[in-house]
């Protein structure tokens, strides 16, 4: 038996649907589970868990790849339909009577996996390595594009009174942040940031608001380091050019930090030549964090590292952010609103991702929206 809402879930509510893709490439909506039936009745609740209407899902730069090359990696490969989407927040519809951290009626933003809390990164709190992991939208686990969803309330948090979007956009935020913790960021210490998309601009509010500084962010688009420098006046920024050397690249990058090599290189690419300059300008006993996620294989300057004592280091999504990203959002110390630049229906998804997938449109962060599905 479960605890139901009667005063959301109205006669028009509307039947779950969700954004899918394929082996082939499609993208498509078209209906998804849980029923509408199963959600008002509050049917098929496990212990822990709840139904959601997920009012706002944010697109990743993996959805997109998902879509178009139908795999990240070797191990993440879509094989059948799929539905992409993991980072939402929305309103609890129904709780299973065990659930006392919810009800029914609280916003929520929906942290993406459920860890197993049996293998040894889950008994020592770091989850995000876990081995038997369940995150939501890579393969074959369902993604959180669609108008209902099933969830279990651990992975659930109270949002108040933040909007849906800025929920959605707290899992962004969580990769920044889980970055920012390990990379060891400190007020003063000077920072690079290799590419202003959603997750290097996150880190530059992030870092802005740890106080680095000098700060310097980079890209191969004027258009993305002009939204940078409205986001965070204080930036500098540097244009890549195309076909110059990373070793070229981090002699102007390091002159435009008023000759201060970064003691941290935050790296939100994953494009090797872009490794390669945050490397090149690093200081000695300094450190290059990588975010991004590129190639399986990359040829980078090993005794550069060497001989400067470069510390390289790598993040995997995150663990334990969302009650700091929560608190950082709603005590102002993070503003993510200009982030969101597009926003459409469920049912306009596939405008949605053309406009996320095509670099014309400038979009940043691009959000679909459920407004109707209760
Ligand atoms: N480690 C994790 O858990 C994790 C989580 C989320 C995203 N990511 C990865 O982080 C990276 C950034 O994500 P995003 O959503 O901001 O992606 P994005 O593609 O929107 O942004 C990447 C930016 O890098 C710029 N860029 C490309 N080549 C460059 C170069 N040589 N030098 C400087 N800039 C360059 C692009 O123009 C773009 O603005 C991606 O690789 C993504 O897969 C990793
Ligand atoms: O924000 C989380 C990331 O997008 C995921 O790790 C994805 O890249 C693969 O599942
Ligand atoms: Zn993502
Ligand atoms: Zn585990």
């Amino acid at each position: 038996m479960s605890t139901l809402t009667t005063l959301t879930m109205t006669e028009e509510a509307k039947p779950n649907i969700g954004v899918f893709t394929n082996p082939n490439h499609d993208l498509w909506v078209a209906e998804a589970t849980p029923s509408l039936d199963d959600v008002k009745n509050g049917k098929d609740l496990a212990p822990g868990e709840v139904y959601i209407a997920v009012k706002s899902t944010g697109i990743c730069g993996s959805d997109v790849h998902f879509w178009h090359h139908g795999c990240i990696g070797p191990t993440m490969v879509v094989r059948e339909n799929h539905v992409l989407g993991h980072e939402s927040a929305g309103v609890i519809l129904a709780a299973h009577p065990s659930v006392k951290n919810l009800k029914v009626g609280d916003n929520v933003a929906i942290e993406p996996n459920v860890p197993c809390f049996e293998c040894e990164p889950c008994l020592i709190g770091r989850y995000n390595g876990c081995e038997n992991v369940a995150f939501l939208s890579t393969p074959p686990v369902p993604g959180l594009l669609r108008r209902y969803i099933k969830h279990p309330a651990t992975w659930c948090h109270k949002i108040g009174g933040m909007s849906y979007e800025q929920g959605s956009l707290l899992e962004p935020l969580s990769v920044a942040l889980a970055g920012m913790d390990r990379a060891g960021i400190k007020l003063g210490d000077p920072v690079l940031i290799c590419g202003a998309g959603p997750i290097g601009l996150i880190t530059l509010l992030c870092a802005s608001a740890a106080g680095a500084s000098p700060i310097l962010i980079t890209d191969i688009a004027e258009s993305r380091l002009k939204f940078a420098k409205e986001l965070v006046p204080r930036v500098r920024t540097y244009l890549i050019p195309r076909g110059k050397s990373p070793e070229d690249c981090a002699e102007e990058v390091v002159a435009g930090m008023d000759g201060n090599r970064p003691r941290v290189a935050m790296e939100c690419t994953g494009v090797e030549s872009s490794v390669n300059t945050a490397i090149y300008s690093t200081k000695f006993g300094g450190k290059v964090f990588i975010i991004g996620v590129g190639k399986n294989e990359m040829t980078i300057p090993f005794m550069r590292l060497s001989v400067m004592e470069i510390d390289l280091q790598y993040q995997y999504r995150y663990c334990n952010t969302w009650p700091k990203a929560i608190r950082l959002v709603q005590d102002g110390v993070i503003n993510l609103d200009k982030l969101v630049t597009h926003r459409f229906n469920m049912s306009d998804a596939i405008k949605a991702f053309e406009t996320a997938a095509d670099p014309k449109t400038g979009a940043i962060k691009v959000q679909i929206k459920n407004d109707d599905s209760l």
